[in-house]
């Protein structure tokens, strides 16, 4: 049941799952599967039901930033940005970011999953193995166009009886062709690839969403909805987790089997402990807060926020890894462009219209039907310096995502142009070299950069954590980008784009080295996937956070499930990879 008081709470649960999230709500549907285990999920965020925003597709990213549904921060001048800081959206409320985030929906490169078992040292970690949990996961459905998918997915890597319904696009857009025949004719540097679910990510493929039925898919209105009527789970809402209680010792560890909440800075605060586990899934940057708040982490950062280390984990935090994202823009011609939508509301108020009437037309969309992973090329002169860090010879170093409207991180859309409309070519930067873990692994390479990281600013839990994403500190990453630019740039020249591409917008028409480093400082930012800062790794190691059983190194009663604790950020946009995390988590906690 949905509870609004901690009154109306027990004192006492098997599992107290902290953050009602993209995995917390996993755990919390799969382990009040059993009616024998209790089930507790605190929340620090209000309920999704209701609200619009997190319902309509195309309205996805005016869920986020800085409203209701978000924690609202903004990270530390990026030093090699100009010193830029911008919002950094996580959701807050049922569901979590699933609940905010742009629903493209996919599981990263076999190369990824096998590179986690390898770095862990535990083969149940690898694709072969991980990849039956997209069983339990997905449920594909027909796109809300009905269109005939025959040849953009392979329907037996799919399921159809999993929790989470998931499409490809459900409304056609202008430029979804030109890149289709484009792929045909750069076939070798941009090939197509029908179905990136095989775990070989490489080429440019449809995109599919967390979508179904034209409408937003988060674990809140799949996971958690489904089984909330269930008499041995409880979720609390509007209640923040401020610290793990610290219960006692077991084996000489430290027991953290309790976790203490209050609904805000003055709000009282409650007690509840867990006789099994406690689970955090408070997210990539929610857990290594709340770890440190609890005297869990670098024992020097801890004591400068007067804080009593009890267990002393100095990678807590450390190792914040991200997808660098360079959003491109190209005047085109006409108005096959969705920016209409953007800049005029009777225009975005029909569509809307529409998609209330019948669930159809492009609010059912993300104004993004196809995108690609990319490899630089094997004789790429960064390779005589710097070690490939991708996770395998078929992953990808660069994303691209093409969409038919103008995108910016932080510019609003431009005033109709007298000469046509605008789309954008997204490049994102896989495998970054900038953060801790590069250098841990490779350790031949040339320079190695400190990584992002997050660290609290006071002891007062209700104060947002520092959030440094050291981005694009190294050259590999820097070459990357200005690779990829270069790569969008062959792909708009290619014959199906003669009698629409206009011209470049802004920084992009430079092409000298220099002139494209300084127009990705001023313009890059992040596609929000943050992993790392409570990474998974042998059990024997002293970095790392979490055991490959997810279990907090070093203590007892506590597990990590959630983006934290992927050790690198893999060839996908990070939801997907999270939702058969938790569902590997809650066959390990089960035992199933
Ligand atoms: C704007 C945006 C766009 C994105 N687009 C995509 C996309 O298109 N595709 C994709 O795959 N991924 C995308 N992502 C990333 C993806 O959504 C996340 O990687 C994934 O959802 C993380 O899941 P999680 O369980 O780790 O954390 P979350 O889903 O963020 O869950 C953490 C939960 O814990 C709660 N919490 C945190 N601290 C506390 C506390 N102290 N007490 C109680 N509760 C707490 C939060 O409120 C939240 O509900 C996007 C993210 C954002 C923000």
């Amino acid at each position: 049941r949905l509870c609004h008081d901690p009154g109306h709470l027990r004192s006492t649960y098997d599992y107290v799952i902290v953050g009602g999230g993209t995995a917390g709500n996993v755990l919390a549907a799969r382990l009040s599967e059993d009616g024998k285990n209790s089930v507790l999920v605190l929340e620090a965020g209000g309920s999704n039901e209701g609200a619009l925003v997190l319902e309509v597709p195309f309205l996805g990213p005016t869920a986020t930033p800085n409203t209701l549904f978000d924690w609202n921060y903004t990270v530390t001048p990026q030093a090699n940005l100009d010193g830029r800081t911008f919002p950094y959206p996580r959701g807050r409320v049922l569901g979590g970011s699933s609940s905010v985030n742009y629903m493209v929906h996919h599981y990263g490169s076999s190369e990824d999953w096998d590179r986690l078992a390898r770095l862990t040292g535990e083969s149940s970690w690898s694709w072969n193995s991980i990849k039956r949990y997209i069983a339990r996961h997905e449920r594909f459905v027909p796109p809300a166009d009905n269109h005939n998918t025959t040849g953009q997915y392979i329907p037996s890597l799919h399921s159809t009886a999993g929790v989470l319904p998931k499409s490809l696009p459900g409304w056609s857009n202008g430029i979804d062709q030109r890149i289709v025949a484009t792929t045909a004719e750069l076939a070798s540097e941009f090939p197509f690839n029908e179905d990136i679910t095989s775990g070989n990510v490489l080429g440019i493929t449809w995109l599919q969403c967390a979508i179904g039925g034209g409408q937003r898919s988060s674990s809140a209105n799949t996971y958690l909805k489904d089984v909330m009527g269930r008499k041995n789970l409880d979720v609390l809402i509007n209640a923040t987790v401020t610290k793990l209680v610290h219960t006692g010792m077991s084996g000489g560890k430290p027991c953290f089997k309790a976790v203490q909440f209050a609904n805000g800075p003055q709000g009282a605060s409650t007690i509840v402990h867990a006789t099994k586990e406690v689970i955090l899934s408070a997210g990539a940057i929610g857990t290594p807060q709340i770890l440190q708040l609890s005297g869990i982490g670098d024992r020097a950062e801890l004591s400068s926020n007067s804080i009593e280390t009890i267990l002393n984990l100095p990678s807590v935090g450390k190792n914040l890894s991200e997808h660098t994202l360079v959003p491109n823009s190209w005047l085109v011609k006409g108005s096959e462009s969705l920016d209409n939508l953007h800049r005029d509301p009777a225009a975005a108020s029909a569509a809307l219209s529409e998609w209330q009437a019948n669930k159809t037309g492009p609010f059912t969309d993300i104004g993004t039907n196809m995108f690609g992973f990319l490899r630089l090329p094997a004789n790429a002169s960064i390779f005589e310096t710097m070690p490939d860090p991708a996770s395998g010879p078929t992953a990808a170093h660069w994303e691209v995502l093409f969409s038919n409207f103008y995108a910016s991180g932080s510019a609003a859309v431009p005033p109709p142009d007298p000469n046509g409309s605008y789309i954008t070519a997204v490049a994102a930067l896989i495998s970054p070299t900038s953060r801790e873990l590069f250098s841990i692994c490779l350790p031949t390479a040339m320079n190695v950069i400190q990584g992002g990281i997050v660290k609290l600013a006071s002891n007062n839990p209700f104060e947002a954590p520092l959030i440094d994403l050291g981005l694009l500190a190294s050259e590999f990453d820097r070459f990357v980008l200005r690779e990829a630019i270069r790569a969008l740039k062959r792909f708009f020249s290619a014959s199906p784009w003669t009698d629409y591409v206009i011209s470049p917008v802004g920084g992009l028409a430079g092409d000298a080295d220099a002139e494209l480093d300084a127009y990705v400082r001023s313009i890059a930012t992040t596609v929000f996937h943050p992993v790392g800062t409570a990474s998974m790794s042998p059990a024997h190691v002293e970095w790392g956070v979490v055991d490959p059983h997810l279990r907090l190194k070093g203590a007892e009663g506590v597990r990590i499930v959630d983006a934290s604790v992927f050790p690198f950020v893999p060839n996908a946009h990070t939801a997907g990879p999270t939702y058969l995390l938790a569902e590997r988590a809650a066959s390990l906690i089960r035992e199933y």
